[in-house]
């Protein structure tokens, strides 16, 4: 490893961008499947890994939402979520802010209390045996209809003191944030925080909508945004942190070239982004790949990288007392790398 891909990897970081269904690794889910008695139609971890290839969201999205189907017991949410962390602490990940999408697991008859518990139970043990501390964000799935929303808000009451933030995520095109105002603002009453998906393959326009109609809290990709000079300055001057995702950018021809992602012209706009992995199993790699991944186009360098890192921690939903602190470890490590 050269000497800045060293040090990016031993930044202390947290992950604003990651949804738990997608870092389920080939190899785990042939265990479950044989665990849960189900078949699965792919013959090899190999050849599952082999159709991971995707042009679009979509084409993504619809093996994603057939990998979940082996997801059964509150164990298998467990382990999920603990085989998560583990590869999260070896990445230096201090911190992690984690998407589920109950959606995908009630309508197959899965409990909503399976679920949150299941990985709860894993985030409690993450933060003990690993030191890793989390939060959890429940998405609702834009293709659905609003109702579905509310009542998946509603299965959510019994853990809300349990849950930080509500989310949207699934096909972004033709289902702008404007049809879940209402569940987003009900949300807010209820004292959860608020992030969507936006601009990833969505217009500039569904990034208004976010702001101004689901009031988030932080902006998930943001991508498109770019394209909108007034709203660029718009989301730079309100600090809005951006939940960037570079191999997942790549690997859904959001970007045509890893080395022309715009996450360097991010930070010179004065964006407020962060890297992330989004879904690690399905996109070649956890955020340490992710940040190693900007790494040849020679565009950032470790002061670059380290903002990056802050950026993670600032746009945590942490409190600032718990920022501090982490903002002082990487001062620290900063110092003791000696960089110019
Ligand atoms: O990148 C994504 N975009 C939208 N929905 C998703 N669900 C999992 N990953 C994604
Ligand atoms: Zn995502």
């Amino acid at each position: 490893m050269t000497d800045l891909a060293h040090f990016v990897s031993g930044l202390p970081k947290a992950e604003l961008h990651l949804h738990i269904e997608g870092s389920l690794e080939p190899e785990q889910m042939f265990e479950l499947a044989r665990r849960n008695r189900i078949a699965i139609p792919f013959a090899s971890v190999e050849e599952l890994r082999g159709a991971y290839s995707f042009s679009r969201l979509q084409d993504f999205l619809d093996i994603y939402y057939q990998g979940a189907d082996v997801l059964r017991t509150e164990e298998d949410f467990h382990d999920l979520a603990l085989a998560y962390f583990r590869r999260a602490a070896a990445d230096s990940v201090v911190h992690a802010e984690i998407f589920f999408d109950p959606q995908t697991h009630t309508d197959r008859g899965i409990p909503f209390q399976v679920v949150a518990d299941g990985l709860l139970a894993g985030m409690l043990e993450a933060e003990r045996d690993l030191g890793v501390t989390s939060r959890l964000i429940l998405c609702f799935l834009r293709h659905l209809d609003e109702d579905a929303a509310f009542e998946t808000l509603a299965a959510a009451e019994p853990w809300l003191d349990r849950i930080a933030a509500v989310g949207l995520d699934s096909s972004e095109v033709g289902h702008p944030p404007s049809k879940f105002r209402r569940v987003f603002d009900r949300a807010g009453e209820m004292g959860l925080l608020r992030v969507a998906h936006a601009g990833e393959e969505g217009p500039p326009a569904y990034v208004h909508e976010a702001l101004d109609l689901l009031h988030i809290d932080r902006l998930d990709h943001g991508n498109r945004a770019l394209e909108d000079a007034a709203l660029t300055t718009r989301l730079a001057r309100s600090g809005m942190t951006l939940t960037v995702c570079p191999l997942s950018n790549l690997k859904l021809c959001v970007v045509e070239d890893i080395d022309a992602h715009p996450i360097e012209r991010m930070l010179r706009l004065g964006l407020r982004a962060t890297v992330n992995s989004d879904d690690p199993a399905y996109f070649g790699g956890y955020v340490n790949d992710n940040y190693r991944a900007l790494i040849p186009a020679g565009r950032l360098d470790a002061h670059d990288f380290a903002t990056l890192a802050r950026n993670s921690f600032l746009g945590s939903f942490l409190d600032d007392v718990a920022v501090t602190r982490h903002l002082d470890t990487i001062d620290a490590y900063v110092a003791a790398a000696a960089i110019a």
